[in-house]
């Protein structure tokens, strides 16, 4: 490095190469976007001016389409035509319609998605069928990075049926799924998500099925930080079961439902573990006795959130016409050039998401000593990341309403926030509940 011209520092680069380094920066970032532009779907959602929203991977922003479909269904369907609307408005058949639209979004044909409950729910239904469907099994085998609500699932449905449950990396599931089957060992299932919640690393979604079915065991899958993000392929990869919730790259909303997958060829042995009277072959016979809808019906469970099913269904028309590998060509261009700004604009930043397009989900998550007060400085420039314990800085990128620009911007929001030690401010210490 040359001394500054202007502040005559020793060691830091020279004002004018700083410079240079801001404007081509500036300039890549046009070029790209203009090369991007058919993909820049900003105009379908409504957020705040100039806030760069990079916690889409936590709570997706507000698609412009959902508040007046939210309007009519309250002020028409619920206030005017009430009760009728469960006919007439198509309410009844709600989780299964949203279920496919969701299906559309992460490879499944119709009639094999339903829309509803919470993922952590959805997993419990998936795991509770996956005992049925592989009855000699006494094993799970899951990632013990997994999302905590999917590990205390595992652990709750393997102490209810009697599985020891197996940790294991995703990338060293293979090796202990052939392990575990040379030793004679029986596997139920095979529990993954398709993208790290943590590091934001792709786990190789179709090797894991593979793997899975080579052992006799069964893939499932969770798609929380995938599904609307890049191509998922459920149907291509032959995988059984998948769940995932509605509020992230899906844009659904806060509370958003969740979804399950069922695949067709699994539907007439799935049994729903949680068998409520919307899965019923005859919800309005009101027998005593349970009889299971067909298809993925049958997963349903009781009455459904309707304004929140409904507000995703709106959400997911901000998707239409742009393909899930489209996004996920936007989405790596735009985590590539983030790093790039990161890697240009702040010494020594330690990025823990993999370089490697194939291992990358849509985020990157920066290792620091004081992430929470990153975020929270971040916050404070109308960067909006979030806080992973322990030392996470999660920088989540839902490319449809993302630039390169705003990559620029927040690259250069965390370089000014450590160069003025703005995270060591006392007011960012840790209090809030939710990070
Ligand atoms: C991978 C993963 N699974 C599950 C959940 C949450 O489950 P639920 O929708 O039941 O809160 C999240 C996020 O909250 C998640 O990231
Ligand atoms: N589901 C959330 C919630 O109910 C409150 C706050 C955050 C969330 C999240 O979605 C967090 C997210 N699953 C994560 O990857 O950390």
């Amino acid at each position: 490095m040359t001394p500054d011209a202007e502040t005559g520092h020793p060691h830091a680069p020279a004002a004018a190469t700083v410079r240079a380094v801001h404007d081509e920066l500036d300039e890549r970032a046009a070029r790209l976007d203009a090369e991007h532009a058919q993909t820049d779907l900003r105009h379908r959602f409504l957020l705040p001016e100039g806030l760069v929203h990079l916690d889409g991977n936590s709570l997706g922003a507000l698609p412009a389409a959902v508040p007046p479909v939210l309007r009519r269904v309250v002020q028409e369907e619920w206030g005017r035509d009430l009760i009728d609307s469960w006919n007439t408005a198509g309410w009844w058949d709600a989780p299964g319609r949203v279920g496919d639209a969701i299906g559309a979004v992460v490879g499944a044909g119709p009639g094999q998605v339903v829309a509803g409950d919470t993922t952590t729910l959805r997993l419990y239904q998936a795991l509770r069928a996956a005992a049925v469907l592989r009855p000699e099994a006494r094993v799970l085998v899951t990632d013990p990075g997994s999302f905590p609500t999917d590990l205390y699932v595992a652990h709750g449905v393997a102490a209810e049926v009697g599985w020891r449950v197996e940790l294991a990396d995703p990338d060293a599931m293979p090796v202990l799924l052939a392990d575990l089957t040379a030793r004679g060992e029986r596997v139920a299932a095979l529990a993954f998500s398709h993208v790290d919640y943590w590091t934001g690393r792709a786990w190789d979604l179709p090797g894991l099925v593979r793997a899975a079915h080579d052992a006799g065991a069964l893939a499932v899958a969770d798609l929380c930080h995938s599904a609307g993000a890049m191509p998922v392929g459920l149907d291509e990869h032959d995988v059984d079961l998948a769940v995932g919730c509605g509020y992230k790259y899906l844009n659904g909303g806060p509370g958003a439902p969740a979804y399950l997958y069922v695949a067709r060829r699994h539907q007439p042995q799935f049994v729903n573990p949680v068998p409520g009277w919307h899965g019923h072959a005859d919800p309005f016979a009101m027998a005593g006795e349970y009889a299971p809808a067909d298809g993925v019906d049958r997963a349903r469970t009781g009455t459904p959130p309707l304004l929140s099913l409904l507000a995703l269904e709106a959400a997911l028309t901000a998707l239409d016409g742009v393909d899930a590998d489209a996004v996920r060509e936007r989405s790596l261009s735009l985590t590539a050039f983030l790093r790039e700004c990161l890697e240009s604009l702040v010494p020594g930043v330690d990025v823990v998401t993999p370089r490697d397009d194939e291992r990358r989900g849509s985020q990157l998550s920066l290792r620091h000593e004081h992430a929470y007060g990153v975020v929270r400085a971040l916050a404070e420039r109308r960067v909006v990341g979030d806080f992973r314990a322990p030392d996470i800085v999660r920088l989540g990128v839902a490319a449809p309403y993302l630039t390169h620009a705003d990559m620029v911007t927040a690259a250069r929001a965390y370089a000014a926030v450590l160069a003025d030690e703005e995270h060591l401010d006392p007011r960012h210490e840790r209090r809030s509940t939710v990070t």
